[in-house]
Formats: C-alpha cells, structure tokens, sequence
C-alpha cells in the first residue's frame, strides 16, 4: 500500500511539473502574405478570418492535444523582420511558413530561414515548416520545396516541411503532431 501511495504522489508531482512546462512559446515566422495569420486564427478558433498584413504580432494560446502552445505571429514584411530578434528568447519551437506559390520570393524565403537558423540563440530550437497555400495551383509540393530549401545538411536540431493549406485546415494538425512529439521527446 505505501508503495502505491508513493508511486502515486510521485506520479502525480511529475504530472504537475508537466503541466508547468506545457505552455510553449513558439514563434511563427515567414514572409508577409505566407498565412501565417491565417494559420493562428485557424488553429485557434478553427475558423478562416479575415486578415490585414500583420504590423507587429498576434499573440494566441493554442490548446492542442496536452499542449498549451503560446503562438507569436510575426509580422513578414520586408521592414519589420528585423524585429523578430527581439522574440527570440525562450523559443521552445519555430513555425516557419511559405506561400508555395510564390515562386518569385523563394529563395527570399529560404534566405531568410537559413539567417534564422544560424542565428545563436535559436541553436538547436526544432522547425516545422508550412509548405502553405498547397491548394494554388502551381503551388511547390512539400517534397519539391524539401528540395528547394536544401537543408539536408541542417544538423543538430529537428526540423520537417509539411504541405499546408490555412483556408481548408489541411495539413495544419499533422504539422502540431509532429511538434507535439519532439516537444514532448525533449
Ligand atoms: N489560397 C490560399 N490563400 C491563403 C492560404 N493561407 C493564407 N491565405 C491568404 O493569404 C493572404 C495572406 O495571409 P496572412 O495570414 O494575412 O499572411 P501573413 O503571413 O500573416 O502576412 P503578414 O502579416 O504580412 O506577415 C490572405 O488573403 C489569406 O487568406 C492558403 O492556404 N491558401
Ligand atoms: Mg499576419
């Protein structure tokens, strides 16, 4: 019986302590027009809302699963990127989201999430990126970016490119599972 108690309370007390580290500060990142907004209000009230280019951020708590995710949405224009080194501290995650249909801006995107990931205070923090807008036509596949974003050499930290479409909803919660799992590995 003592045993039982014990294993209880301990059980218990970890299950506290979870319940402290359960709100994770993730940033989302992206250029401007990548949906990242769409993407918060979506997860958050599961609705498409009607978005203006985002001048400074959204901050949301997102409940998904046994996580309470604290979700900062950045604005992506060209002018305010320089400001997202000012959210860096505490990331437990970072959503990264390109519009895969925006071929012209590519490579922007891609060099502006390779100055991410070099950045030393983002050192080893995991990266989930939206492939998003998949339902354009002429939208880059998720394996097609994959390949455009090169980043098979990236060592030392998770990352995963998951194809997205914010105004169906798809794709978003396959993305959160797999961040809820390397969340919960660490
Ligand atoms: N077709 C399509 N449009 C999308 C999708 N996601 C977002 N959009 C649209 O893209 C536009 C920009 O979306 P936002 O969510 O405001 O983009 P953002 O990344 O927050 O942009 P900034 O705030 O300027 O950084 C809006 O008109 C959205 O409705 C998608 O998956 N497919
Ligand atoms: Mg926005």
């Amino acid at each position: 019986m003592g045993v039982t108690i014990s294993s209880l309370i301990s059980s218990l007390s970890s299950l506290a302590s979870w319940g402290k580290e359960q709100d994770v500060r993730i940033l989302m990142l992206g250029l401007d027009s990548a949906g990242k907004t769409t993407i918060l209000y979506r997860l958050q009230i599961g609705e498409v809302v009607s978005t203006i280019p985002t001048i400074g951020f959204n901050m949301e708590t997102v409940q998904y699963k046994t996580i309470k995710f604290q979700v900062w949405d950045l604005g992506g224009q060209s002018s305010i990127r320089p400001y997202w080194r000012c959210y860096f501290a505490n990331t437990r995650a970072i959503v990264y989201v390109i519009d895969s249909s925006d071929h012209a801006r590519l490579k922007t995107s891609r060099a502006e999430l390779l100055t991410l990931l070099a950045e030393e205070e983002l050192k080893g923090v995991p990266v989930l990126i939206f492939s998003n807008k998949q339902d354009v036509e002429g939208a880059l596949t998720p394996g097609k970016m994959s390949e455009a974003l090169g980043l098979d050499g990236e060592k030392g930290r998770e990352w995963s490119i998951r194809g997205s479409c914010a105004i169906k909803g798809e794709g978003l919660e396959e993305g959160l599972d797999w961040l809820v799992n390397v969340i919960q590995k660490k």
